[in-house]
């Protein structure tokens, strides 16, 4: 079977401060790009640089601020980028295409069955899929609903098309113990197995005034590709073959390993694109049960209740301390499990009329929590 890359480049490597595209950057990229199909790999690209290259065409001076003014700015520049690649991969007798995808469309299963049938005809032809966000119609108000940043997107393509490596390329050559920008002496991290709380402390925000999630949102990305059995690299792509060695295990920057398999596509929906629709908090017993045990959540261990669902939706659960520790689709509506919370099953069953007992089904719940994932 043929092997997947995912590669990911940001609006810092393809743009300057001053917006507009810099074509030889992004020639580089395509050239790149293009030797990895030829040596057989199916090859997409999650692409930033929209609002970056189109900014300046608007008549703004930087990068603007104001949802409207990206959303334009955006929509001048996605047609510049694309036409950019077509030309810039055409010279290596490669085709491409746009894909533009939200938030909604990955929680949307028939929507996504939808754009992974496309990604795969495009694949088979042997044409590069190029995504980015639908900027014009993400909703920034909402930030559940939109990704920002390209980075989370990446790690969500990746899992979808089931990558043998995603490759997220930056302006700096991988994660540092601090900013780089900021204190020199800071030293790179080659490698990162598990990704621990420790690792967000030190990943800070965008370095440059054309990105947006910084490192930190690089982390996060990294986070659900090695959940979805992705290993990740992070790092910079500056000279002929440095891609190829990138995908190989040899790039400049940081890789992150997983020993995870290849997530289910249901529990990889309900993890990462599924959109809750509440939250329950449950005890420390629940949380041993769920977390550890690989059991089913029941309503004895139910402290608290919120937000509007009914059976089939699906919920965020929290421990006592307020930390998220997975997600589930629920049995029961918002009113009647405020109605059994804490109460043993037989109670609930003389109280309410339930098609099934537990409130998450043991299948239908994914942990969450940061670090070595027990139950699937
Ligand atoms: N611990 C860290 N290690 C490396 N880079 C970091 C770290 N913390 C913050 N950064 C910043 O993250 C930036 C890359 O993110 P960003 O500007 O969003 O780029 P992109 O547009 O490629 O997504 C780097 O330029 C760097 O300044
Ligand atoms: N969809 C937006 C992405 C915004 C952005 O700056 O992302 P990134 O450079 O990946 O931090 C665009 O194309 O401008």
């Amino acid at each position: 079977m043929q092997q997947t890359v995912v590669v990911k480049i940001g609006s810092s490597s393809l743009t300057s401060d001053e917006g507009g595209l810099n074509r030889d950057k992004l020639g580089f990229f395509a050239s790149e790009l293009s030797k990895l199909q030829h040596q057989g790999f199916q090859v997409l690209l999650v692409t930033s640089g929209a609002v970056a290259a189109g900014f300046r065409e608007m008549g703004y001076v930087s990068r603007p601020k104001n949802v409207h003014e990206q959303q334009a700015a955006a929509s001048v520049g996605q047609a510049l980028l694309m036409q950019a690649y077509h030309v810039a991969f055409a010279a290596h007798q490669v085709g491409v295409a746009q894909i533009l995808l939200t938030r909604y469309d990955f929680s949307n299963r028939r929507r996504i069955h939808n754009a992974s049938m496309t990604i795969e005809e495009l694949l088979k032809h042997r044409i590069v899929p190029i995504i980015n966000e639908n900027d014009t119609v993400a909703v920034d108000e909402l930030k559940e609903l939109k990704f920002g940043d390209n980075d989370k997107l990446s790690a969500l393509v990746a899992n979808l098309v089931r990558a043998c490596r995603l490759v997220i390329l930056t302006d700096t050559d991988g994660l540092y113990t601090e900013d780089p920008r900021k204190n020199a002496n800071a030293k790179r991290i080659d490698r990162v197995t598990e990704i621990d709380e420790e690792m967000y402390r030190i990943a800070g925000g965008s370095g440059s005034s054309v990105g947006t999630g910084g490192m930190r949102s690089k982390i996060e990305a990294a986070r659900i590709a090695m959940r979805g059995g992705v290993p990740v690299f992070v790092g910079r792509v500056a000279e002929d073959g440095d891609l190829d060695l990138a995908v190989r295990g040899t790039g400049k920057g940081t890789y992150f390993d997983t020993s995870e398999h290849n997530l289910p596509m249901k529990k990889q929906w309900l993890g990462f694109h599924s959109l809750p629709q509440g939250r329950i908090t449950v005890d420390q017993g629940a949380e041993t049960a769920l977390v550890v045990g690989g059991r089913s959540l029941l309503p004895a261990g139910i402290q608290e209740v919120s937000g509007d669902f009914h059976p089939g939706d699906v919920v965020e659960v929290v421990n006592s301390d307020q930390q998220i520790i997975g997600r589930g689709v629920v049995n029961y509506s918002t009113w009647q499990l405020q109605a059994v919370a804490g109460l043993s099953s037989e109670e609930v069953q003389k109280r309410i009329e339930v098609q099934r007992i537990e409130v998450i089904h043991r299948d239908e719940w994914i942990t969450l929590t940061a670090g070595k994932q027990i139950n699937e």
